[in-house]
């Protein structure tokens, strides 16, 4: 095991951020850790890196308390936080060089690990430029190089896809694929993207306000779900009355309404869509159209919470 954590919480003054987490993740998984804004991720990862102490609980990083041990835990992982910390006013290149040696790399074996990682995140056309010119998305490129500088085994990635351009988007989630097909790298990746957790990980833990609220493998978590179907259903115009008649059929667990179409979680049941029917006609409201979805990730956190993942 590369990690386990052990009821671990983390208190401030006026939050408890994180309350009696337990996750463990095994050496060449890669592992999300999907949940809403707030949930308590970043203070998760910030405790494994050992930013900040838990307020009980512990990590165990290949088997040692990070509490204890911080310096023999550092190396084994390579952090990349949510916000950028580079040189704006270096280019990639000294960016690069400088963290080198920061982790002790010197001559050869500096240069050569700064051109296989700037290769390995595309930046090797436009290492010579400062990087204040750079797109947000070819920051982040960097951010996760200069975390990959000192050959961690494992890499822990604090949402680094949040409000960039869709080619750097896939290009970091392909990057991840890489790492951990070919060079058998752990990851622990946080998001609030239900689509590249679902993309990217083995398994995964959905959290919400400071609790894991379930864990599994992806199939095993939309399992929760295997007596329901979620319905999209289409209507000409919103009716206040049909939206408050399906919520109270019978085991609805979620009713949510966007653009004029009202998504439904319900039993499975042959029933459901004339019953559906006989709602909007005693409501009043005109059916343009149904459609049956295959439960989503997301379905199962509204299942879950009553909420969606990015509210
Ligand atoms: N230093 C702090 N002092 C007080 N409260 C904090 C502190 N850091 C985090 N919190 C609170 O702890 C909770 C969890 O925050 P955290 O940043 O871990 O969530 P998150 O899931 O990473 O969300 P985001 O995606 O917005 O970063 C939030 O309510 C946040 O306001």
């Amino acid at each position: 095991m590369v990690i386990e954590a052990v009821e671990l919480v983390k208190s401030y003054k006026k939050v408890e951020a994180v309350k009696g987490v337990n996750l463990f993740i095994e050496k060449g998984e890669i592992v999300g850790l999907l949940g809403p804004n707030g949930a308590g991720k970043s203070t998760i990862i910030s405790m494994i890196s050992s930013l900040i102490k838990p307020t009980s609980g512990d990590i165990l990083v290949k088997g040692k308390s990070v509490a204890k041990n911080p310096n023999e835990i550092r190396p084994i992982l390579g952090v990349v936080p949510q916000d950028i910390a580079l040189f704006l006013e270096f280019t990639a290149k000294e960016n690069m060089y400088f963290f080198g040696r920061a982790y002790g790399l010197r001559g050869k074996k500096l240069t050569e690990k700064v051109q296989e990682i700037l290769e390995l995140v595309g930046l090797t056309e436009r290492q010579n430029e400062q990087i204040k010119t750079y797109s947000g998305g070819m920051k982040r490129r960097l951010n996760i190089a200069v975390a990959l500088l000192h050959e961690p085994e494992m890499i822990i990635m604090d949402e680094p896809t949040v409000g960039i351009d869709p080619q750097s988007r896939n290009y970091i989630l392909e990057t991840i694929r890489n790492l951990n097909r070919e060079k058998k790298m752990t990851v622990l990746y946080t998001s609030h993207y239900m689509e590249e957790v679902e993309y990217l990980c083995d398994r995964l833990y959905i959290m919400d306000r400071g609790e894991i609220i379930v864990s599994g493998t992806k199939e095993e978590i939309k399992g929760i779900l295997s007596q329901e179907q979620t319905v999209d259903i289409k209507v000409e115009e919103d009716s206040e009355m049909f939206y408050q008649s399906l919520r109270k059929y019978p085991g609805i667990s979620s009713v949510t309404i966007s653009n004029q179409i009202i998504s439904i979680i319900a039993p499975k049941k042959a029933q459901l869509l004339e019953d559906i029917i006989e709602i909007a006609k005693n409501s009043g409201t005109k059916l343009l159209s149904f459609e049956l979805q295959t439960p989503s990730l997301e379905d199962v956190f509204l299942h879950l919470t009553g909420r969606k993942l990015r509210d």
